[in-house]
């Protein structure tokens, strides 16, 4: 039976694979992330995530190994991880009042070499948002770890007023799609990973 590999550190990713019944465990990546505004955000987070994967399966070439990447844009520009709370400040407000583009590219590496990738867009629109409601959020999340200075399901309401598309796919990892493709990476060496 072929082991299941998350070659990710976001605490996110690994409960949502979790609690879609996967059977894992976690490798981290040693895997550089590419920042590249020419590169269209889909594309890129695909080969993010595939440069995550590969560099794990290198290393573990019998195993089902998966690497994602999240990205989020608001007007084509890139939003990272805020270095302080001061960035993560100046990048809410941003997207105070406003819809954005979260992206999260997959891959999929399978035991025969194969990779395959995808990935999911939800549109996130924020409740226009003042220092106060910044500050109130501060205290209660993190926004240091995440792309875009937010986690959505960490006390998101006090920031989102609605999004399009799925809850996931901005946590960090669309779980359906992945549900799908481990299906078909399993079909090929006849083993069920949920
Ligand atoms: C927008 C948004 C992002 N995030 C997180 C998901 C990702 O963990 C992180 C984006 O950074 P990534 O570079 O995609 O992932 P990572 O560095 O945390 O983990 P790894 O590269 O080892 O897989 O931001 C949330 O948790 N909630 C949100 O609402």
């Amino acid at each position: 039976m072929n082991r299941i590999v998350l070659a990710s550190s976001s605490p996110r990713r690994r409960e949502l694979l979790a609690e879609a019944g996967v059977a894992f465990e976690i490798i981290v990546s040693p895997a550089e992330e590419i920042h590249d505004a020419a590169i269209p955000l889909e594309q890129l987070c695909e080969e993010n995530a595939r440069l995550k994967a590969a560099a794990v399966a290198a290393e573990h070439p019998e195993a089902i190994v998966i690497g994602a990447d999240t990205l989020v844009y608001i007007d084509g520009e890139p939003l990272g991880k805020p270095a302080d709370l001061e960035q993560a400040r100046q990048t809410l407000k941003k997207l105070s009042g406003r819809e954005h583009v979260v992206c999260t590219g997959v891959a999929i590496c399978g035991p025969k070499g194969r990779i395959s990738t995808f990935h999911d867009l939800t549109q996130v629109i924020f409740h226009p948002i003042d220092d106060e409601v910044i500050d109130r959020y501060f205290s209660v999340a993190n926004p240091l770890d995440k792309a875009g200075a937010y986690g959505i399901q960490e006390h998101g309401d006090l920031l989102v007023e609605g999004i399009r598309g799925e809850f996931d796919n901005v946590m960090g990892l669309p779980t359906r799609k992945v549900l799908e493709a481990l299906k078909v990476a399993a079909g090929e060496i006849g083993h069920d990973p949920a």
